[in-house]
Order: C-alpha cells, then structure tokens, then sequence
C-alpha cells in the first residue's frame, strides 16, 4: 500500500505559514495533485482557514480550533486526519500554531489507526528573519516560548528564513549563523512572502509516492524512530508534563476576539494594537473600511491591510502574551461606541 507524504508547516506566528501554504497548494493544482490541510489555530475563530478557502472552496479541509496539537489530544488530531484520509488525498498539509512544538504532532502521526497509512515526509519552519534574532530578548521572561521558537528550529527538515525583503544582507548572515548553531544539518532557504521552489519542497508528490512502494514503510519508521529519539532527548520531562495539561492553561499565551459595531480608519485600529505592545504577539482580522471589508494582519511592529471578499461578520483576533482580556475589551468598547 502507498502511504501518503505529511509535511508539517511549522514557525512562529506570523513568520509567514500560511503564505507558504498558499502556494504549496498552487503548486498541488499545477501538477495534479490532491492536497488536504489539517489547520490548526489557537483562538476560537479560525483566520488561516479563512484566507485558504477563500482562494479554492473546494479545498479538503479539517480545523483544530481553540487548542493547539500540542495540548489536544492526540486523539483529536488523529481523528481530524482520519476524516482527511476519506478523501484520498496524494499530500497532507498540516499548519501547526505558531506556538505549537511540531514533534507533539509528530507524535499523533503514529497513532495506531494512522501509521500504516502516512508518513511524516518533511517538518518545514519558516522563520520571520526581521525577528528571529529578537525573540530570546522579547520573550525572556516566558521561557516557553524561548524554548518553543529554539525546537521549531533544532527539529525542522527544512529551513525557511522569510521576509527577508525587510532585512540587510549582513542581518541575513547573522541570522544564517544563528540557525547554523542550533541546526546544523537542514537546508536553509531565504525568501520573500515564502517564494521557494515549491518543487525543492515537494518534489513530484507522485514520484515519491512511487518511490515509496520501493521502499516500503522503513523509510517512515526510520524517519519517526529519530525524531522521536531526538526529541526525548532534549525535553522529556517538558512534554510529560504537557501532556496533562489542560487546554486553557497551556501557557500566558492567550487570545482575545473583538467584534466590530462600526466602520473603523485603520489608523484608529493600528494605535489600538500599538497600545499593547509588548504583550501583543499578533493580530489578525476582517476589518470593516470605508471601501469594504479588509484583511488586516499584525505582525510586530507592522499592520498589513488587504482588500478581502470575506462576507462573514467583521472581527480582530489579538494573539499576546499576558494580555489583560478586561482592559482590551474595556478600551475596544470605548472606540466602538
Ligand atoms: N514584508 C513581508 N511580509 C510578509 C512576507 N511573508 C509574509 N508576509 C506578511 O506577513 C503576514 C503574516 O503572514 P502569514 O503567512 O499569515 O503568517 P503565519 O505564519 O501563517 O501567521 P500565524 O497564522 O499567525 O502563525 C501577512 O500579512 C503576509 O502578507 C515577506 O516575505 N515579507
């Protein structure tokens, strides 16, 4: 039996996942190819699903939402990609949370009503390069997430330094260095809204298909066996503790959704999120504009703004560290009024 290739998109929020997704499925569509995406986002609205459907509805989809693979159970995930499998698809996607460990779903891989029918092909991080230097110092005082954007690094099959169209040469070095140290194996590419060579990731999907009949399922075990020992290695006492912890308490990594009474001048909407700062770790949402309905996503320092066909209601998703959720809302009940 062929088993079906899983690449897992990893990389901290706002690094640039989705865009990479984006274009992994264009490439699925040109070469034939039956894609299905496992999304997984923390928060109760699900964003990234919403970007990808709105491009192809016809997309083979499932959604972990308000939890992140790490913490659901196991499981859960295995019964999403089980749906998936009804599909028959040729390649699964799986978009992990920017703050999700991807070994944990490395883990859910091998679940016994799953491992005879895919293998874990390749983890790929992509990395925001105007930020990656900073994240020990912005994140200091929480050490999960030190440790979160250190093992979506050290574990990655395959680097991807993005947005580098926001940064120097000499910055690219220094961050090549940076990720040298911590992963001295896996190819590291350096691009702009994600553009790689869909082909160097994917390769023809049906060719490795055909490989694999070769093969047959060592290549999958062996593949597992030394992330798993790998992994264990590094955070064993970490990941039993995870394991019982409840979803809610996963971490000070929380999230708050706003809705929107009114129209809003996006300069009204960007001071809002700069109050927040340092907490704020992300933002995302369907903004109402004079003109129409806008995407806005928040990375950092920058606010996006694209014209969006989203027909649903209007919300903002703030993704932060230690957010205090009564004083959000408290100040976004004042512009709303
Ligand atoms: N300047 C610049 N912006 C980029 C680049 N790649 C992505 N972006 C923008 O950065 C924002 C976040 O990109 P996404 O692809 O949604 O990032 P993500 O990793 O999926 O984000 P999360 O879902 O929060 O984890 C979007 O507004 C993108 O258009 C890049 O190479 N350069």
């Amino acid at each position: 039996m062929e088993k079906i290739p899983v690449f897992v998109l990893s990389g901290f929020l706002g690094s640039g996942k989705t865009t990479l997704l984006k274009r992994l499925l264009q490439t699925c569509e040109e070469k034939g190819v039956t894609p299905a995406v496992l999304m997984n986002e923390i928060g109760k609205t699900d964003m990234d699903g919403e970007i990808i459907l709105e491009k192809n509805k016809q997309q083979i989809m499932e959604k972990l939402l308000d939890g992140c693979i790490c913490c659901s159970k196991k499981s859960e995930v295995a019964d999403s990609i089980t749906k998936l499998l009804q599909n028959q698809p040729d390649v699964i996607f799986i978009e992990l949370t920017g703050v999700a460990n991807p070994e944990e779903v490395v883990d859910s891989l091998t679940e016994p009503e799953l491992i005879d029918y895919l293998y874990l092909e390749k983890v790929i991080t992509v990395l925001d390069g105007e930020n990656v230097l900073e994240y020990n110092s912005i994140f200091e005082s929480v050490r999960e997430l030190v440790r979160t954007t250190r093992r979506q690094i050290e574990v990655a099959d395959l680097l991807i330094v993005n947005k580098v169209d926001l940064i120097s040469e000499s910055h690219r070095e220094k961050v090549k260095k940076v990720i040298k140290k911590q992963n001295t194996v896996s190819p590291v590419y350096f691009t702009s809204y994600s553009e790689v060579d869909s082909d160097l990731l994917l390769g023809d999907v049906k060719v490795i298909k055909n490989k694999l009949s070769l093969h047959e399922k060592k290549h999958a075990h062996a593949h597992h066996e030394h992330k798993h020992h790998h992994n264990h290695n590094h955070e064993h006492k970490h990941d039993h503790n995870h394991e019982h912890k409840d979803n809610r308490s996963y971490s000070r990594i929380n999230t708050i959704t706003l809705d929107f009474s009114q129209q809003m001048k996006p300069t009204k909407v960007d001071k809002f999120l700069k109050k927040w700062r340092p907490n704020l770790l992300r933002a995302k949402g369907y903004i109402p504009l004079k003109d129409g309905c806008y995407l806005l996503q928040h990375v950092m320092k920058r606010t996006y703004l694209e014209p969006s066909e989203h027909m649903g209601r209007h919300y903002l998703v703030m993704i932060g560290i230690d957010l205090n959720t009564d004083e959000v809302e408290r100040e976004w009940a004042k512009l709303n009024v």
